[in-house]
C-alpha cells in the first residue's frame, strides 16, 4: 500500500465560527467530510483553536483579574465542549478523534518531544485523528503574544508532516497594495519568502489572535523543516479538496 501523505491542518477560531459568535457545526461537518473523502490517501492531525470561542457561547465570566486569566478560564470551560462537538460530528463521518493539549515549553524538552511523537504515531496508526490545542491553563504565551499558528508549525516539524495547511478567513495572503485598493489579490506563488513579510498589514479578524504575521512566522518554522505550507480560506466549503484540485486561490509556500 502506498504511504499516506501526512497533513497538519490548523483551524483558527474565525474559521470554526464562520465569523459569527457561535461554533459552526456546519464547518466541522465540512472538515469531517473532506477528511473522510481523503482518508485513503492522507492522514490528518488537526491543530484547532476555538476553546475560548465555544465558552463565550455559554458563559460570561465576571472577574477582577487580568483579562488573560479570564481567557484561560474560558479556554478551560470551552475545550471539553469543543472536543465533544468534534467527536459527535466526526463520528457521523466514521472518523475517530482524540485530544492532545500541548505547551510551547514541551517543544524545548527532548523527552516531551519524543513522547508527543510516539503518542501521535500510535493514534494515527490506529486511525485516530489527534485534535491538538494549546494547554491554555499553564501557558499564557499564545493568548497574550501569539496564537496556534506557531504551535501548528512546531507540531508539523516535530511530526515531519508532508504538508501544513493553515485555514483562515482570507484567500491566503493578499498583496498589501490590493488590500489598500479594496480589491484583495492572493499571492499564489511565493518566489521570495522574505518579500512575503512585507505584505502583512496590521490587522486581524474579530476572533483571531495573531493575524497574518503569526502565519508568516509559522511558515518560517515549517520552511526550516522543509515542509510546504498552504494558507487557505477555511470559510469556504471543501477548502482542502478544492486546494488540492487548484480550484480556489490560496497561498502556497514551498
Ligand atoms: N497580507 C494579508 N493578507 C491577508 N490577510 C491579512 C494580511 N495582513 C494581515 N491580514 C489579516 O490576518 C487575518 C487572519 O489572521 P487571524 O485574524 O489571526 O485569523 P485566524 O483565527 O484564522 O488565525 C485576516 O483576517 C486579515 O485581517
Ligand atoms: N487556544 C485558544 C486561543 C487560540 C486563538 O485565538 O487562535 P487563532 O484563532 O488561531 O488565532 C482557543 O482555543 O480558544
Amino acid at each position: 500500500m502506498q504511504k499516506k501523505k501526512r497533513i497538519l491542518l490548523k483551524v483558527g477560531s474565525n474559521t470554526l465560527t464562520k465569523e459569527t459568535n457561535n461554533i459552526s457545526r456546519g464547518k466541522i461537518e465540512d472538515i469531517a467530510n473532506q477528511i473522510a473523502k481523503l482518508k485513503d490517501s492522507c492522514e490528518f492531525v488537526i491543530v484547532s483553536s476555538g476553546a475560548i470561542a465555544v465558552a463565550k457561547q455559554f458563559v460570561k465570566l465576571e472577574s477582577k483579574h487580568e483579562e488573560v486569566f479570564v481567557k484561560q478560564a474560558l479556554a478551560s470551560i470551552g475545550q471539553p465542549h469543543l472536543i465533544r462537538i468534534y467527536q459527535e460530528i466526526f463520528r457521523e463521518y466514521g472518523l475517530l478523534t482524540s485530544q492532545c493539549l500541548l505547551s510551547y515549553s514541551d517543544f524545548e524538552k527532548q523527552e516531551s518531544k519524543t513522547n508527543i511523537v510516539n503518542t501521535i504515531n500510535v493514534l494515527v496508526s490506529n486511525n485516530y485523528i489527534p485534535i491538538i490545542n494549546e494547554n491554555d491553563t499553564v501557558a499564557t504565551d499564545e493568548i497574550k503574544f501569539g496564537d496556534n499558528d506557531k504551535l501548528a508549525a512546531l507540531t508539523a516539524s516535530l511530526l515531519e508532516v508532508d504538508l501544513l495547511v493553515i485555514a483562515t478567513n482570507t484567500d491566503g495572503i493578499y498583496t498589501k497594495e490590493s488590500i489598500k485598493n479594496n480589491a484583495p489579490k492572493t499571492i499564489e506563488i511565493v518566489s521570495n519568502f522574505e518579500d512575503l513579510r512585507k505584505e502583512v498589514v496590521n490587522s486581524k479578524s474579530s476572533l483571531g489572535t495573531g493575524g497574518m504575521e503569526s502565519k508568516i512566522e509559522a511558515v518560517a518554522v515549517a520552511k526550516k523543516a522543509n515542509i510546504e505550507t498552504w494558507i487557505v480560506n477555511g470559510l469556504k466549503d471543501n477548502f482542502i479538496t478544492n486546494a488540492f484540485e487548484n480550484k480556489i486561490p490560496f497561498t502556497k509556500i514551498k
